[in-house]
């Protein structure tokens, strides 16, 4: 049973992947439409006209789509094997894609090189944003003889901004003509990309999201000239795109260091980290980091959820009242830290004088109730998606054995079942969140109030009045599937969010009428 119910939930997970088809749309959420959303069980893709007051998407997710949204764990493969839903998740065999951000001049172009010329056995596709009419640095990238397939040149715009349809074009052309000529692609940004569009294609996309997987994003930082540009107070509703390129990246490449004197990069460093705790971070010169530093992140990177989560548990330790005005900015920078029952329990927020962009993170042990989860992410992102820019965690969901890995880009959310939990390894939730305003007590709150009384024993269903049935929503908690229905006649799941029969079924007993139909055998006339 266990398992069979992971398989639904992950099943349920995995078809989260919203891929909006206009990354700017205000808001759109992948996990509340189910609830708003009934019968969508006919749609592969669909979203609700823009004018109505929520732009919601409901989809049930066809095969296909599976495979992509899930980093097949070998976990996940037996898990379902006695499932009649993914009972075999294939291998991710789209092609990788890194995307190269940073500030003007902080060393994109020579990172790309040093890609390109080095030792790596890869074939790489480069697509290089330059903004203007002129290739200037087409003819700085090393050359074709380097061992790069393709360099292919976007000119005229910039990715995040006009030319995105460009680099959709680009990519499906390079991916129908060139498949199988080489590995990896690589795109270099201009200067002033916000990366958050350029990221946001490569769900919103289908003809992209099914060919290629976003590997990660770098981000080149000048240790000389970034502190300037952080500081940089834009019009109201201007991002500031230094910022930006921090929030969003995997790895940050602290480069230049040899122009600047080492406790001018620890305060760069000290003032990344409360930007971005999930990101890896290196210091450098002339771009010279190991390649797999920068190729072959895979998206999840959960180690660096649990470093960075671990990492900022040490410094709350050493530091629990940080307080830091020195741009005469009157934020209270300040660290939260809440011990809850035991030391596993903390979150912890950076204010910092950076347009308020910090990171929050979450750790608590504990089991999570689903419907609530659901509930209370789909809220969240409703309300919070433009802000909250990305997160990364992973989950302890109840009756599922498997630990949940996901990561979201605003109101994209994309997760998969990942190893098995150990026999005595605690239950322990960490989440990562990046984004603008963020609120870490009230986040820790609401993420609290999704977890199971202690009581509860992990995966066993208790009984639960129908509040509403629940089948063809795309969602997490679905009557339909064992153990519903277990004391029902014949052991039927029905559709009844119950082991048996609802109130409506005693009663309709009583008045010696036909059980009302369960929502399965509903047609649309119904
Ligand atoms: N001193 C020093 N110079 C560097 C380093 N890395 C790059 N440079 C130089 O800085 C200048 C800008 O580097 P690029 O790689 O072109 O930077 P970019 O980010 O591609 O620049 P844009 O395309 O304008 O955004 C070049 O002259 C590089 O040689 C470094 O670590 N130290």
């Amino acid at each position: 049973m266990a398992s069979s119910l992971s398989t639904e939930m992950a099943t349920t997970f995995l078809s989260f992947t919203a891929r909006p088809q206009n990354p700017f749309a205000k808001i759109r959420t992948t996990v509340l439409p189910v609830l708003f959303k009934p019968r969508a069980r006919n749609l592969s893709y669909k979203t609700m006209p823009s004018s109505t007051h929520s732009e919601f998407i409901a989809f049930k997710v066809p095969r296909p789509y599976r495979r992509f949204t899930a980093s097949a764990s070998a976990a996940a493969t037996t898990a379902s094997e006695d499932s009649d839903l993914l009972t075999k998740i294939p291998p991710d065999n789209r092609i990788p894609a890194t995307i190269i951000t940073g500030f003007l001049g902080s060393g994109k172009t020579t990172l790309l090189n040093h890609i390109l010329t080095a030792e790596h056995g890869k074939r790489i596709a480069v697509i290089e944003n330059e903004y203007g009419e002129v290739d200037i640095d087409g003819s700085l990238v090393a050359a074709k003889t380097t061992g790069a397939e393709d360099i292919v040149l976007l000119n005229n715009g910039c990715l995040c901004c006009t030319v995105r349809g460009d680099l959709v074009r680009m990519i499906s052309e390079l991916v129908s003509k060139k498949k199988g000529k080489f590995d990896h692609i690589v795109i270099e940004t201009t200067g002033l990309a916000n990366p958050a569009p350029i990221i946001q294609t490569f769900y919103a996309e289908d003809a992209i999201f099914n060919e290629v997987k976003l590997d990660g994003v770098v981000t080149l930082v000048d240790a000389k000239h970034a502190g300037f540009h952080l500081d940089e107070v834009k019009p109201k509703g201007v991002v500031n795109e230094a910022v930006e390129q921090i929030a969003y990246a995997d790895r940050i490449i602290v480069n230049k260091t040899d122009l600047v004197v080492e406790p001018q990069v620890a305060s760069l460093v000290e003032r990344i980290k409360n930007i971005n705790r999930m990101a890896h971070m290196k210091r450098t010169e002339f771009g010279k980091v190991d390649l797999d530093y920068v190729l072959g992140i895979g998206g999840f990177d959960l180690e660096r959820i649990e470093s960075a989560v671990d990492a900022k548990e040490d410094d709350a330790a050493h530091d629990r009242h940080d307080h830091d005005h020195d741009h005469g900015h009157h934020h209270h920078h300040h660290e939260h830290d809440h011990e809850h029952e035991h030391h596993h329990d903390h979150h912890s927020h950076d204010h910092t004088h950076d347009p308020g962009v910090s990171s929050v993170s979450i750790v608590c042990e504990g089991n999570l109730d689903l419907d609530k989860a659901n509930m209370w992410l789909g809220t969240l992102l409703m309300e919070r998606s433009e802000d909250i820019y990305r997160m990364k965690g992973l989950l302890s969901v109840r009756g599922m054995n498997e630990r949940f890995v996901f990561q979201g880009v605003h109101d994209i959310f994309q997760g998969s079942p990942d190893r098995m939990w150990g026999p005595d390894e605690p239950r322990v939730n960490k989440i990562v969140f990046i984004g603008k305003n963020l609120n870490g007590e009230e986040l820790e709150k609401g993420f609290k109030a999704c977890l199971l009384a202690k009581a509860e024993p992990n995966g066993e269903f208790i009984k639960m009045t129908p509040s509403f049935i629940n089948v063809y929503y795309n969602t997490i908690s679905r009557a339909n599937y064992t153990p519903y229905g277990i004391d029902f006649d014949g052991g039927r799941a029905t559709g009844r969010f119950t082991n048996g029969r609802t109130e409506a079924d005693f009663i309709a007993q009583l008045l010696g009428l036909p059980l009302p139909p369960p929502s399965l055998s509903l047609k649309d006339e119904q």
